[in-house]
């Protein structure tokens, strides 16, 4: 993939750590220590079971003509996380070890301030990748904050890496980990261009894969007719990706859908999770990059995610292209640490 210039490259990748500033919440001093909340169990990432990372770019989302702003949502997703309690089953759990249970990464910025395409975004992606790799080869669960959706290429790139370290074997024979993708989006975001862009992602790891000899295993949640060209549509048919549209979510019993789910669990060995908020009705997510007009439930989007993180087979996860610069009295990222809390309390319960 070439890089598009159309000016000096001024811009610069940095690694901020962990700003413990945002981990703030209410005070229980009457209550007992079960009012116990998120922001009182994070502690800077030093390998715990958690590790969230923050990908604070929205340069794919200018490349691909989209409302800019998503850069700033991870500070947001955190403090809206941080206000949430620790529900009790955890606290159980968990006793005596809830220190040891939430690292914050930080976040990898890319100064792009100025309208112009340069290679920010793919050393951002890198650089992310770097941090995701080093939180599974500590045994951890990485989850990336986005950011656009070009978070994505950067989660499965860190996937990879940390597969290609721990792998006894190369990741290019047969005996490699098979990875499977399931995306919460309206949208496929295989799209076909010269640059990457937060529209391309899934398309490029199918091109990774393929040049690797390994299959592209991917399933695209809530997809909307009237978000992907009939082109999308035809080179999904050609990637063998698994559809499921958001009109079948609506209308599809959550037995069926639930069974659809579960047989693209089983063919695979590792799952990447990755929900774009796009995915909901912009009256339940306002704040996003490209705001769905129909939509699927926030309820069947637990419910389902519910079901994959049992599976025990997520190693991965990111949530993406929330916009706060859209969003109204904080609901979105309020919604989007709902689902951070989801995934996190089902990884630690199922583990
Ligand atoms: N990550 C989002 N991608 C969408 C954006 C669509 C839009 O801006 O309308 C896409 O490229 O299809
Ligand atoms: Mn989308
Ligand atoms: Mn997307």
């Amino acid at each position: 993939m070439t890089i598009a210039r159309t000016a000096a490259t001024t811009t610069s990748i940095s690694h901020t750590p962990a700003d413990m500033n945002q981990w703030t919440g209410r005070a229980e001093p009457f209550e007992t220590t079960r009012a116990r909340y998120w922001y009182q169990l994070a502690q800077p990432y030093e390998a715990q079971n958690i590790g969230l990372i923050g990908f604070a770019c929205d340069q794919g989302v200018r490349r691909n003509q989209g409302r800019v702003g998503a850069r700033a949502a991870p500070p947001l997703i955190r403090r809206a996380f941080a206000t949430l309690p620790v529900i009790a089953d955890l606290q159980q759990r968990f006793d005596g070890q809830l220190s040891t249970l939430l690292g914050d990464a930080g976040d990898i910025h890319c100064h792009d301030d100025d309208d112009f395409v340069d290679s920010s975004l793919e050393q951002a992606q890198i650089k992310y990748a770097d941090a995701v790799s080093t939180i599974i080869k500590q045994s951890g669960l990485p989850i990336g904050l986005g950011g656009g959706h070009a978070i994505a290429y950067g989660s499965f790139l860190g996937l990879w890496q940390a597969l290609e370290n721990t792998s006894e074997a190369t990741i290019s024979t047969s005996t490699a980990p098979t990875i499977g993708i399931i995306n919460f989006d309206a949208h496929l975001d295989i799209r076909q261009s010269d640059v990457a862009t937060s529209g391309t992602p899934f398309r490029q790891i199918a091109e990774h894969l393929d040049a690797h000899d390994q299959p592209f295993h991917y399933c695209c949640i809530g997809v909307s007719r009237f978000s992907n060209t009939a082109a999308l549509f035809d080179r999904a048919e050609q990637l063998g990706v698994q559809v499921i549209s958001d009109e079948d979510c609506h209308y599809q019993p959550w037995d069926t859908l639930a069974e659809r789910v579960k047989s693209f669990v089983d063919q695979v060995d590792i799952i990447y999770l990755t929900i774009d908020m796009d995915c909901f009705p912009a009256s339940v997510v306002p704040g996003v990059s490209a705001p769905a007009a129909y939509g699927i439930e926030l309820g069947f989007v637990e419910r389902m995610v519910k079901t994959i993180m049992a599976s025990g087979k997520v190693k991965m996860a990111d949530i993406a292209e929330i916009n706060p610069a859209f969003d109204v009295d904080s609901r979105s990222c309020k919604v989007a640490a709902r689902l951070l809390a989801t995934i996190i309390e089902q990884h630690l319960l199922s583990a």
